[in-house]
């Protein structure tokens, strides 16, 4: 990066960026606001450009998100060019087209119809990578689960997919394209994994739901199908009872 487009994102005086004070109440609904009305987008794209100071308080985000022992294995490569773009646009239709093949007959007609990416009509594309090996073989937290970088770069990506929300930007994740023609189209290294291929970009609508849900191809789950108490086969005592009647009061917002 050039020293001309050094980004300042939280100065000291900054009292946003504090570490101490409690969160208002308004700070709370803001950050359960762009959890409840993040959306995958994918036909949603306006041509806009991202102003770059925007676009840098986006990335810095994501490159605050945790990581196993502080590894930081991510690396960001901004896409603008529309020929890498086409070509990755080629290989998301090929692979597309042999995923219809992998759904049962019955739902291949649905599937071919979703919109599934934005590649093209996205002004920016985001690669988020993760370097295995940063940092040398043994890192602190990865000793007995080998797969926690890749984790941890996932957790940069949900950084930038709420931020960029805050911002008014859509984010949608694209992962139906084969990883060679990737690595290719972007001169990804062999060392360099490949996690999360991401078209961003100012939107004419955040849909109000899941559009897969509002297509009827799955539901939400209801949160408490999904909870077990002290055990998988666990049930709930009169505790476990109260907390599952303490999620049925809460009331998404804007949902
Ligand atoms: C790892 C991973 C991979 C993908 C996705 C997500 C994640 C987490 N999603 C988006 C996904 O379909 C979407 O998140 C869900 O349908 C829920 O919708 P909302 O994100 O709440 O709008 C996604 N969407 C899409 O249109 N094409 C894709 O290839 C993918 N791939």
């Amino acid at each position: 990066m050039s020293s001309q487009t050094q980004v300042h994102c939280a100065p000291p005086q900054d009292t946003r960026f504090q570490a101490n004070p409690r969160f208002s109440s308004a700070e709370r609904d803001a950050v359960y606001r762009a959890i409840h009305t993040r959306r995958d987008v994918r036909g949603e794209f306006l041509p806009d450009p991202i102003p770059d100071d925007v676009l840098a308080r986006v990335l810095t985000a994501a490159h605050h998100a945790p990581s196993v022992g502080f590894m930081q294995p991510w690396d960001f490569i901004v896409v603008r060019a529309r020929a890498v773009r086409a070509k990755i646009h080629a290989d998301f239709l090929a692979a597309h087209a042999e995923a219809e093949q992998m759904f049962e007959e019955g739902k291949r007609a649905t599937y071919r119809n979703l919109k599934l990416e934005g590649i093209l009509e996205s002004p920016v594309n985001i690669c988020i990578t993760c370097d295995r090996s940063r940092h040398g073989p043994v890192v602190i937290g990865r000793t007995h689960i080998g797969a926690m970088d890749v984790y941890s770069a996932v957790c940069a990506v949900q950084n930038l997919w709420l931020a960029a929300r805050a911002e008014n930007l859509g984010v949608g994740w694209v992962s139906i394209l084969h990883p060679p023609a990737l690595r290719e189209a972007l001169g990804i290294p062999p060392e360099i994994v490949p996690i999360a291929y991401l078209c961003i970009g100012y939107v004419r609508d955040f849909h109000a739901r899941p559009e897969l849900e509002a297509a009827g191809w799955l539901r939400r789950v209801p949160l408490p199908e999904l909870l077990h108490f002290d055990g998988w086969q666990g049930r709930a005592d009169a505790a476990g009872e109260r907390l599952v009647e303490a999620i049925d009061q809460v009331v998404p917002i804007l949902r």
